[in-house]
């Protein structure tokens, strides 16, 4: 068997599609958030701009984080030294839970190492508490949801993405007495909108099911102490289990649940990706309390945030770029095919310095391949400036149609 050559096949498959991935070589400079360091593939080293990062709000170079790192980094070492259940729980990972539990006012949290694990592990687990249950999933969840739900050997349903009449008929198909969970999130990270959250809590009641809310693209940047749309909508009550990241507005590491005393019990009692796994360093975990706790009580970088995303969505507008604005942080600016996307990011790369990764199936459907900006509160008026420049003479350069609007 040549197994260097089925290597040598499966890697030529996405570059016969486009979809081989690169990696762009960047390092953020401590301090100089959103300014980074390029190294171009000849060695040279340039000055940049990140506009693609997911560390929404600059926290991952916050002296508040960074301090609380310093402090947990020469008290304990480097690893947690073990699984959370095999000397690998501390206090900080203790601190970090009672943290997230008291952010979406549940009875208790569960740290995972992302929350990619977190959805894998809680949603493949939950049939084993609940024989006989009924997953029920938006169609445009995240791959850590989807392979949840696929492994986790119950019945599953898909939802078209944010239809509740269509999740209304799926759950009246089903036996009424069978346990039924249904999975979706606040908001979906490629177009930026935000799912009908009433409505489905409505239905959960309606139909006796339990409801499972991803807030990945929404914890510290929404509601009063960021802790998510639930929050700002007032339903983080009506919510059984919230799913959150502390890797992207948070700026650290790791991810977890929010749920009652019994959930997180039965899930850490039950789910090997929870069970069998070393914990997340002491260091990471005290930055993350230290993250979360200050962005309870910072309102105004929250309102920064949009105020900037606002204002470059205008601006967008005003060139005629066809962006997608569902009201939220995130900016997609589809370009609609994936040659022209890879020659917009290159192009803004090299000759402006500017990097926004371009984004292409099957991470979104084809023909709607996009660069999605994402501006933080530190991404000031040059900044956008240069952007907007660069955006106008490159689009032109590209010979794009300054289209219609996208949604
Ligand atoms: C909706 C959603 N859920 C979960 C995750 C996983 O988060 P993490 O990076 O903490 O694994 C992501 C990552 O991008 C995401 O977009």
């Amino acid at each position: 068997m040549d197994y260097t050559a089925k290597l040598d096949a499966a890697i030529g498959r996405l570059h016969d599609e486009g979809r081989y991935r690169t990696f762009i070589d960047i390092e953020r400079v401590n301090g100089q958030f959103p300014h980074a360091v390029w190294t171009r593939p000849d060695g040279a080293r340039d000055d940049i701009t990140v506009w693609c990062g997911n560390d929404y709000l600059g926290m991952g170079q916050n002296p508040v984080v960074l301090d609380a790192m310093h402090e947990a980094l020469d008290a304990t070492g480097a690893g947690s030294g073990g699984t959370r259940n095999i000397s690998g729980t501390t206090v900080y990972h203790k601190r970090l839970e009672a943290e997230l539990a008291d952010l979406h006012g549940k009875e208790a949290a569960l740290l995972f190492t992302s929350a990619y694990i977190a959805n894998d592990a809680t949603l493949s687990t939950l049939p084993k508490l609940f024989p006989g249950l009924i997953i029920y999933s938006d169609s445009l969840n995240h791959a850590s949801m989807i392979e949840g739900v696929r492994r986790n050997g119950g019945a599953k349903r898909i939802f078209r993405h944010n239809d509740v009449a269509h999740l209304r008929q799926l759950l009246e198909a089903d036996e009424s007495d069978a346990p039924k969970v249904i999975a979706f999130e606040s908001i979906y990270s490629m177009d930026g909108d935000i799912s009908p959250i009433a409505e489905i809590c409505d239905l959960a009641d309606e139909f006796g099911a339990l409801t499972y809310l991803d807030e990945v693209h929404a914890v510290g940047m929404y509601g009063p102490r960021g802790a998510g749309v639930a929050e700002r909508e007032r339903l983080m009550h009506r919510i059984d289990i919230i799913n959150g990241t502390l890797a992207k507005a948070y700026g650290v590491m790791g991810g977890y649940i929010a749920a009652s005393e019994k959930m997180c019990d039965a899930i850490r009692s039950y789910a090997p990706g929870f069970i069998f796994t070393t914990s997340l360093p002491p260091t990471v975990a005290a930055g993350a309390a230290a993250s979360v706790a200050f962005l309870k009580r910072a309102p105004e970088l929250r309102s920064l945030h949009q105020t900037n995303a606002t204002i470059l969505k205008t601006r967008f507008k005003a060139m005629g770029l066809p962006i997608i604005d569902h009201g939220t942080h995130i900016v997609p600016v589809i370009v609609g095919d994936p040659k022209h996307t890879k020659l917009l990011s290159d192009m803004l790369l090299e000759n402006y310095g500017i990097y926004v990764q371009p984004i292409n199936f099957p991470t979104v459907p084809r023909g709607t391949e996009r660069l999605r900006f994402t501006p933080s509160p530190v991404h000031g008026p040059k900044e956008i400036d240069k952007l907007i420049k660069a955006m106008d003479a490159l689009w032109s350069h590209c010979a794009l149609n300054r289209a219609e609007l996208a949604g």
